[in-house]
C-alpha cells in the first residue's frame, strides 16, 4: 500500500467497525455481510503478512547463507591456503630435520664417512645378503699404524687431521657399493659386497699405498704415515661377531708382521 493511500484505508477500516459496531444496524441484511466481508478480509490479510513474514525470513535467511557461504568459502580457502603454506614450510622444516639427524645418526663427527652404527646396519644386511643370495662379501679392518707417536709428535688437531685425510684416501679408492666408515679411534672399516678376499686385496693394495705416499700438511710440516689393513671374506653363516674377529686377527698379523701391508684370514 503507497503512503498517501493509508490514511484513506484506515478511515474505511474505521468507518466500516463503527457500522458494526452500532446496535442500531443489528439484523440489517448489509451488515451480516459487510462483518463477514470484514472478517474475510482480516483473515486474508492475516494470511499475507504470515506468507510475507516467512518469505521475508526465507529471503533475508536464504540470502545471509548465500552471503556467509561466499564469506565462509572465501575464508576457507585462504585458510587453506595458510595451512598449505604453514604445511609445505613444516615438511621442508621436517625434510632439513630428518636428513641432518640420520647425517648425524649415521656420520662421524670428525671424518664426515660413516660411523660405527651405520657399519653395523651395513654389517648385518650384506652378510644377510651374502648368505641368502650365496655371494661373496669381504670385510677390511684398517689401523693407522703408530698413530700414538703421530699425536705425540705433533698434537692431537694433527692426529685429528691425518684421519680425516685417511678417510678421505680410503672413501675414494673404494667401489661405488662398497661403505666405509670409522669403527672407533684410528679403526676403519671397508664393507665390500661381491667381491672375494683376493679381488678386495688388490682394492686395498691400491688404497695402501695411497696412504703410504700421503704426506699430512699441518702448518708447516708434512706428516707421513702408513696403515695395516686385515682382510676377511664371509663364510657362509658366519655370525657378524665371528666375522669381525678374523678381519681383526688379519689385521693383528698385518701389524705383527712389520705393518704397512695388509693380511687375509684365513677361511
Ligand atoms: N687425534 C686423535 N687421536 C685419537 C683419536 N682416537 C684415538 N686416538 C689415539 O689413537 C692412538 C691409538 O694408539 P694405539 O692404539 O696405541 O696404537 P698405535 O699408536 O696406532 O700403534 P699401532 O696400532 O700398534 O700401530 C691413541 O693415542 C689414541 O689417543 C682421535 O679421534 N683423534
Amino acid at each position: 500500500m503507497k503512503p498517501t493511500e493509508e490514511p484513506l484505508a484506515e478511515a474505511l477500516e474505521q468507518r466500516v467497525e463503527r457500522l458494526l459496531a452500532d446496535a442500531a444496524h443489528a439484523g440489517h441484511p448489509l451488515r451480516q455481510a459487510l462483518g463477514d466481508l470484514y472478517d474475510e478480509f482480516r483473515d486474508a490479510l492475516t494470511q499475507i503478512e504470515r506468507v510475507t513474514r516467512i518469505s521475508d525470513r526465507y529471503q533475508s535467511i536464504s540470502q545471509q547463507e548465500k552471503l556467509t557461504l561466499a564469506e565462509r568459502y572465501r575464508k576457507q580457502i585462504r585458510q587453506l591456503e595458510r595451512l598449505s603454506r604453514i604445511s609445505d614450510r613444516y615438511q621442508a622444516m621436517m625434510r632439513d630435520l630428518n636428513e641432518a639427524l640420520k647425517e648425524a645418526s649415521t656420520k662421524d663427527a670428525l671424518t664426515g664417512i660413516g660411523n660405527r652404527r651405520l657399519l653395523m646396519e651395513s654389517l648385518k644386511a650384506e652378510t644377510a645378503r651374502a648368505d641368502r643370495l650365496e655371494r661373496p662379501f669381504t670385510l677390511v679392518m684398517v689401523d693407522v699404524d703408530r698413530f700414538k707417536a703421530v699425536n705425540d709428535q705433533y698434537g692431537h688437531d694433527a692426529g685429528d687431521k691425518v684421519l680425516i685425510e685417511v678417510a678421505r684416501v680410503i672413501e675414494s679408492g673404494i667401489r661405488e657399493y662398497d661403505v666405509c666408515g670409522r669403527w672407533g679411534g684410528e679403526e676403519f672399516l671397508v664393507i665390500m659386497p661381491e667381491i672375494d678376499a683376493v679381488e678386495a686385496a688388490a682394492v686395498i693394495e691400491r688404497i695402501r699405498a695411497a696412504i703410504n705416499a700421503l704426506k699430512v700438511l699441518y702448518g708447516e710440516r708434512q706428516i707421513g704415515i702408513t696403515a695395516s689393513f686385515g682382510i676377511a671374506e664371509h663364510a657362509r653363516g658366519e655370525s657378524i661377531s665371528d666375522f669381525l674377529n678374523r678381519a681383526d686377527m688379519a689385521l693383528y698379523a698385518a701389524k705383527r708382521a712389520g705393518r704397512n701391508r695388509l693380511d687375509i684370514a684365513a677361511a
